[in-house]
């Protein structure tokens, strides 16, 4: 029977804290769609000035936050955007800015660190001399840190030299920020520094930094007013908002501090994976809060590792049939890491036939001198 779950799927699992849970219920609340939302506008004066941008709007989700951000630079029909071909926004945003937006995607080729090389950013903007047959290049997006890299961070300098390639031919620079403050303190880059060159930024409150629900678009007062009509269009209107801005505003209190132990965690787990006999972990890469763990071993898929590992309470996501996914956040201990590295030992040195009794003797003993 498992009594202790370590939930490693993602950093979008964490569940509020009895401090968020305690300023929902006392939340101060109004219409946020008439723009009396008195906590709302406080988390939004809070974030803009925490960017360094000029304004600020609440927006349901991550996805919804890159949607109208993209929306509103490319209002134009036959807008066209540069963004990676491993973005999120490309991945795992159901085509949005395509299948609603009309905005159509120009890929270019993500390198393993989550950038784009400059010269491909170029080549990718669309000649103005072709305009009766090709879409107009708007946008340029990129992604820091970046997921599906591994949590590679986009220094401030790279970030620098896209912006000044997108002003160089006259677009705007997005910045998918779900994880911005992961990157911010990995880089030891004050976070409006980081994103001092974009125009817009979707910052997730409800990834490392805890908060249940929820993501903050910044940019210009002209942008943000654009984007707070296309949020009421796409439905993310909604009324007394304040309950879950309250608790956005304590996790920005409470957890950016907390951003640096789950990296140092990370970093520690993948060493410990990648001297384990058929996996492999770019563990000198590992720079924010995201492992993913090659299985070199032909007798175990991915599927079968994170089943084995969920029979005893730890929760990862299979990327593949030889890949794993391990997030690290705010709700998983020190002790929880190295739990969680002395399942995969247990798992590899012994074959799977009798992983399950071995499991349960350690999980009692661990039980025991943990209690
Ligand atoms: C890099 C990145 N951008 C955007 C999102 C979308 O955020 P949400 O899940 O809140 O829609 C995610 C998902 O967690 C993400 O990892
Ligand atoms: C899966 C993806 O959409 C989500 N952003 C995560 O990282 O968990």
């Amino acid at each position: 029977m498992v009594t202790r779950t370590v939930d490693l799927r993602s950093d979008t699992v964490t569940k509020p804290t009895e401090a968020m849970r305690a300023a929902m219920a006392s939340a101060e609340v109004d219409d946020d769609v008439l723009k009396y939302d008195p906590t709302a506008l406080r988390l939004e004066t809070e974030m803009a000035k925490i960017m360094g941008k000029e304004a600020a709007l609440f927006v349901p989700s991550g996805t919804m936050g890159n949607l109208i951000s993209v929306l509103v630079h490319c209002e134009i029909r036959g807008s066209e955007v540069i963004l990676g071909d491993n973005s999120h926004i490309h991945i795992y945003e159901n085509g949005g800015i395509a299948t609603i937006g009309g905005v159509h995607p120009r890929t270019v080729r993500n390198n393993g660190d989550g950038t784009m090389d400059l010269d491909l950013i170029e080549a990718a903007i669309r000649d103005p001399r072709g305009e009766i047959v090709f879409p107009t290049t708007r946008l340029i997006c990129l992604e820091n840190s970046h997921a599906n890299c591994g949590g590679r961070c986009l220094s401030v300098e790279y970030t620098d030299r896209v912006g000044d390639l997108a002003k160089k031919h006259g677009l705007k620079l997005h910045i998918d920020g779900a994880r911005i403050f992961n990157a911010s303190v990995a880089l030891g880059v004050p976070v409006d520094r980081l994103v001092q060159a974009a125009d817009s930024v979707s910052v997730c409150l409800s990834k490392g930094l805890g908060a249940p629900v929820g993501s903050v678009i910044v940019g210009s007062r002209a942008f943000i007013n654009k984007a707070r009509r296309l949020r009421k269009t796409l439905g993310g209107g909604m009324r007394q908002v304040g309950i879950l801005c309250a608790a956005a505003l304590v996790a920005i209190q409470e957890n950016i501090v907390k951003l640096e132990g789950d990296h140092e965690n990370a970093k520690f787990l993948a060493d410990g994976l990648n001297k384990i006999k058929g996996l492999q972990v770019e563990s000198h890469l590992i720079e924010t809060n995201i492992i993913f763990v090659d299985i070199k071993d032909s007798t175990i898929t991915g599927e079968k590792l994170s089943k084995i590992l969920e029979e005893h309470g730890i929760l990862v996501l299979p990327e593949s049939s030889s890949r794993i996914r391990i997030v690290l956040h705010h709700q998983i201990s020190a002790t929880d890491t190295q739990y969680t590295l002395s399942c995969f030992q247990v798992i590899k040195t012994k074959t799977l036939t009798n992983v399950v009794c071995l499991f349960k003797l350690y999980f009692s003993i661990f039980e025991l001198v943990h209690s």
